[in-house]
């Protein structure tokens, strides 16, 4: 039993303190009756003060976590919640994504009062999203449509959508079932049509990696397989260079000791795609990722990214 209180770090938006709570629950529901007093630190930082440009135009991945990892190595935070999505494929000397909880559904939702799927919205519909991905997702399977740069929260986007702004909007499934607002959503996008980013739908939590006390205070709410499919999708990840700023896409799945890895990029456009798809066993995990992310690197040659 720890005498002083674990001091958890988080962001303030709502989705990072529904993130907090969960990862707080679950190592109170393990460790039961010697379970430590944990205390929640919202930490501000500088991707949550950049509202009035797109994130990809401010510096892309780091935004979110540099203030926050500061306060781990100043041993102001003993641990930090992150969407997995959002970090960075290097982190700093002597931190780690030390746990990933189980992870929800990876999809993303289509939201709309036009149409019930994103093939089904009216030729030069206007659909708001500043990812990336997702806008090059849409423009490959419908050139017609124009794609908006679209941030803020969900209320503020829902309001969008209600005001006639854009035709649709999408989201990360797993965000707005941690935040409750499942039922706004029209309908979710198959991963046929739709490669999720890199990370979607998992939680991970960075600490220090000499922090023994907390390693084994993470280690009974720890899910390996998520570990290993997120392993995967960063070595992926890693080898591509990519950051928030590039159109990228990776998929780990796991059954039966085996992994299957699908992987994507894409110009902005959709004019141009370079996929991959490779299994193996689930003890190759990082050198599959790693393997599929050079592979595309050589096939979408050196300037892939160059329009960006
Ligand atoms: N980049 C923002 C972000 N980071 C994680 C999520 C959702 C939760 C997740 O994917 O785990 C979102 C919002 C979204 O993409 O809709």
């Amino acid at each position: 039993m720890q005498t002083k209180p674990v001091r958890i770090g988080t962001r303030g938006s709502a989705l990072a303190l529904a993130q907090a709570h969960e990862t707080r629950d679950r190592i109170q529901a393990a460790h039961g009756d010697a379970a430590p007093e944990i205390e929640i630190v919202v930490i501000k930082t500088t991707g949550d003060a950049i509202l009035d440009r797109p994130l990809s135009e401010a510096g892309g991945k780091g935004l979110f976590t540099k203030e926050i990892e500061e306060a781990l190595l100043d041993k102001r935070i003993d641990l930090a919640v992150h969407s997995a999505k959002d970090m960075p494929t290097v982190l700093p000397d002597g931190l780690a994504l030390t746990a990933f909880l189980p992870r929800e559904d990876v999809r993303d939702a289509f939201i709309s009062p036009k149409a019930t799927t994103l093939m089904e919205l009216p030729e030069g519909a206007v659909v708001g999203s500043s990812s990336l991905r997702r806008q090059s997702l849409i423009k490959r399977l419908r050139p017609d449509i124009e794609v908006v740069t679209f941030r803020g929260n969900v209320q503020s986007r829902l309001k969008k959508l209600e005001d006639g702004v854009v035709d649709a909007t999408l989201l990360a499934n797993a965000g707005l079932r941690r935040l409750g607002m499942a039922h706004v959503i029209t309908s979710l996008i198959e991963l046929e049509d739709f490669l999720p980013a890199v990370g979607q739908g998992a939680i991970t939590i960075e600490s220090r990696i000499e922090d023994q006390e907390t390693l084994a205070l993470l280690a009974p709410i720890h899910d390996a397989d998520t570990a290993v499919a997120l392993g995967a999708e960063r070595a992926f990840l890693y080898e591509l260079d990519g950051s928030c700023r590039t159109p990228i896409a990776g998929h780990a799945t796991l059954v039966d000791g085996m992994m299957s890895f699908k992987g994507m990029i894409l110009k902005t456009d959709g004019s141009e795609v370079h996929e991959i798809v490779r299994e193996g066993p689930v003890v190759d995990a990082l050198a599959i990722g790693s393997e599929c992310g050079r592979i595309l690197k050589e096939r979408g040659g050196p300037d892939f990214f160059a329009h960006l």
